[in-house]
């Protein structure tokens, strides 16, 4: 076959340009009619003003890297800066790419629920979790996510939620875990933070699997541990997660780039993470393992059992078992870790907090509820207010499925809708919602849980769940645990103290957002010495 000369390659290269040409302007001439016909207009521009998109965007990421370098806040200084004249800006990535970034509830109302449809997680963000939960509840879009949710709905009510044996064992093991107090009655200084993620690993396995990895009492007290097999298999599973927690964090933080993250090591440990969750996904579907396994251990319920009953692709019941751990422990352990720092940095929310709790839940009194927890009143609020000010998502995306629009942030008075094309992204941040000073009042940035009880906060400005559709599934659950945990810990303890040195409230962001410093403290046991 004779070959292509020079001239037929480089005419067929300008046929495609000229049809690209000509395609982007049909595209872009469409895309202002849509924009006209629904009344939109632009929003506020933060890009920068080189002539090249792109190097706006790099001097934003350059911007973003010398805050971090300089001890400054990422979401507060970098973020937040954004929104210094209006609450929807447009920008422009280091990637060339532009996003609308918001802090406005009827934008983000519009995204997780009025128009839910013309918004989906994303292929990015799809692929930046699929090496360790390929298709499941988490990495999914359209009827695949309906299909998880579905599967899961029936899984967190009430009751199952209401099973708090486990969560009774690993709140006394956390206990445990703090050593004994001196004749002044105080515990040693700890760092609580590490027992706290042992707690939610724990209860979350014991949920997931009917079966604790029992990571608390592996690591405070190997020596009471007496299955080396065991031991050794649970021990590599918390390493393996701890470190492709922190691969998915990077992946995350690379937008775009996110394939940059990856490797061997990443690649191996979530090979041992899959075969581990996959042994218990045998035990559940083979017959003989299940009825050995109900022989030994005492949990009523497992969702993956109650899911093995909907169907048995090994693949599904593996990665949506691993989606719902990934989701679940390292954001109720943050949740868990502000709650400690807040309540050693507000001894009079302490003792009202205490005092709500033997109120309602006095020592050597009837078994702790999920109805009890929900009608102690200043621990709900408490809880929330925790919530408001350390949001475990604190900032999120969407990315459109379709040309749509937002419903504000467009023109000079930030009124009018707002045009999207199809695939473009939508940053949000509910940590800055939670904020704003004209949502919240000028003392937005005090911690003060009274304020839940003071009258209605409009439902879209606060969102530590989300919203809409998607809302958090494990909503209640983490809420009953984190409940559970300080009920149990201010029955036992009259007073908590931070130790040591460093700035208290700077966050961690990864995955999740929690105490950079760790929470450093010491608690004086009630009743006094010994
Ligand atoms: C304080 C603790 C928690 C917080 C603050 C939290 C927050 C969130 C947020 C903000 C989302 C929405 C993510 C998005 O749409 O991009 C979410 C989704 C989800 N959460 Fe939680 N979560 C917590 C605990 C849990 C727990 C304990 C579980 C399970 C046991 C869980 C399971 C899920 C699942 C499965 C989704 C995905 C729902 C879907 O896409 O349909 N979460 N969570």
């Amino acid at each position: 076959m004779a070959a292509f000369s020079l001239a037929q390659v480089g005419f067929v290269a300008l046929g495609l340009l000229l049809f690209k040409i000509v395609y982007e302007i049909i595209k872009s001439y469409n895309f202002a009619r849509f924009a006209k016909a629904n009344g939109c207009e632009k929003p506020h521009n933060v890009s920068g003003s080189w002539p090249f998109s792109i190097i706006n965007g790099w001097q934003r990421l350059f911007r973003f890297m010398d805050i971090v370098n300089n001890g400054g806040d990422v979401i507060e200084d970098g973020f937040g800066r954004l929104f210094e004249h209006a609450n929807t800006v447009q920008a422009t990535q280091f990637d060339g790419s532009v996003e609308i970034d918001t802090i406005e509830p009827a934008n983000i109302q519009a995204m997780l629920a009025t128009q839910f449809k013309d918004f989906g997680m994303g292929k990015m963000r799809i692929n930046q979790f699929y090496p360790i939960l390929g298709n499941s509840i988490f990495s999914s879009d359209g009827s695949d996510w309906e299909h998880s949710r579905s599967l899961f709905r029936p899984q967190f009510n009430r009751e199952q939620i209401n099973d708090m044996e486990e969560t009774e064992q690993a709140a006394q093991q956390l206990i445990n875990a703090l050593g004994p107090t001196d004749s002044t009655g105080w515990t040693k200084g700890t760092e609580l933070l590490p027992l706290l993620y042992n707690f939610t690993l724990d209860t979350a396995t014991a949920f997931l699997f009917g079966e604790s990895v029992n990571s608390q009492a592996i690591n405070t007290s190997p020596q009471h541990h007496t299955n080396p097999q065991e031991t050794s298999q649970a021990k590599q599973f918390m390493a393996d997660f701890e470190l492709a927690s922190e691969y998915m964090m990077h992946r995350i933080r690379g937008q775009s780039l996110y394939w940059l993250a990856d490797g061997l090591p990443f690649r191996r440990a979530v090979r041992r993470i899959r075969a581990f969750t996959e042994h218990f996904v045998q035990r559940v579907l083979d017959p003989a393992a299940r009825e050995k396994a109900a022989a030994t251990t005492s949990k009523k319920y497992n969702l993956l059992a109650a899911l093995a009953t909907e169907t048995q692709d090994r693949t599904e019941l593996r990665n949506q078992t691993l989606a719902i751990l990934i989701a679940g422990r390292d954001t109720t352990a943050g949740l868990l870790g502000w709650s400690f720092e807040r309540l050693a940095l507000h001894p009079d929310v302490f003792d009202k907090l205490r005092a709500a709790i033997l109120r309602d839940f006095p020592p050597g009194g009837e078994p702790i509820t999920f109805a009890k927890l929900k009608a102690c009143r200043y621990l709900q609020h408490f809880l929330n207010e925790v919530l408001r000010l350390h949001p475990n998502v604190p900032i999120n995306n969407r990315t459109t499925t379709r040309p749509t629009t937002l419903p504000v942030g467009g023109g000079p008075t930030q009124t009018s809708p707002i045009a999207l094309p199809a695939n473009r992204t939508v940053t949000f941040s509910v940590y800055l919602l939670h904020r704003r000073t004209d949502l919240w009042g000028p003392d937005a940035l005090d911690f003060r849980p009274e304020r839940w009880g003071e009258g209605k906060i409009p439902a879209w400005q606060f969102l530590p769940f989300s919203g809409g559709p998607r809302i958090c599934l494990g909503q209640q659950f983490a809420l009953t645990e984190a409940g559970y945990v300080l009920v149990r810990m201010l029955q036992r303890f009259e007073g908590v103290e931070g130790v040591g040195g460093g700035e208290r409230l700077r966050k961690g962001i990864g995955l999740t957002m929690w105490p950079a410093e760790g929470v450093r403290v010491r608690f004086r046991r009630a009743g006094g010495g010994e």
